[in-house]
């Protein structure tokens, strides 16, 4: 289902676990810094929402999407967290850098979550356009970093099965 069909904000706490004893991670990417702000805005509402407790949630940045998993590993290794978000925009420009950009952070996250215990979070958004990013970071399509906190409950949950 595409997102247009499934607004990304909307969810049903009877159906989350409680997030209060639960530490999370957030990675943020500082390119399109107005839409990350928009998804990491989203998913800390959702997340404190859910029971987390402010001091809970560890923030740190880096400077573009394809720097988010060597940010999310570091994370992993230095702090006692239960789950990693990363957060990123990534906006097709002129040239094959957008695919490679895309596929080094997609690959990047999919290797950290086989090598590491953690489960991490893939909140990067891929699109062809600013208008695209508006719509999935708070706009007519919902917010994607909502999304993003929900499964990260969920996952910071079956990590304790
Ligand atoms: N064009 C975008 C980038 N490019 C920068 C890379 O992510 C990386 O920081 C650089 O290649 C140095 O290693 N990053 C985004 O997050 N979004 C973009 O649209
Ligand atoms: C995703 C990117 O790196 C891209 O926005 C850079 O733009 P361009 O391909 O025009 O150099």
């Amino acid at each position: 289902m595409a997102t247009e069909n499934k607004n990304l904000s909307e969810y049903d706490k009877t159906t989350i676990p409680n997030a209060k004893d639960f530490r999370f991670g957030i990675v943020v990417s500082e390119w399109n810094d107005t839409i990350t702000e928009g998804l990491y805005k989203g998913a800390e509402a959702a997340l404190l929402d859910c029971g987390t407790e402010t001091e809970n949630i560890i923030r740190w940045n880096v400077p573009g999407s394809f720097e988010l998993t060597f940010g999310a590993k570091r994370m992993l290794e230095v702090k006692d967290v239960d789950c990693v978000i990363v957060i990123g925009s990534v906006i097709k420009g002129e040239t094959m850098h957008f695919d490679f950009v895309c596929q080094g952070v997609t690959q990047g996250v999919k290797d950290l979550n086989v090598l590491y215990d953690t489960p991490v979070i893939f909140c990067v958004l891929t699109d062809d356009n600013m208008q695209q990013s508006i719509d999935r970071s708070g706009g007519k399509h919902g917010n994607k970093g909502t999304e993003a906190a929900i499964a990260a409950i969920k996952m910071a949950h079956l990590r304790t099965l």
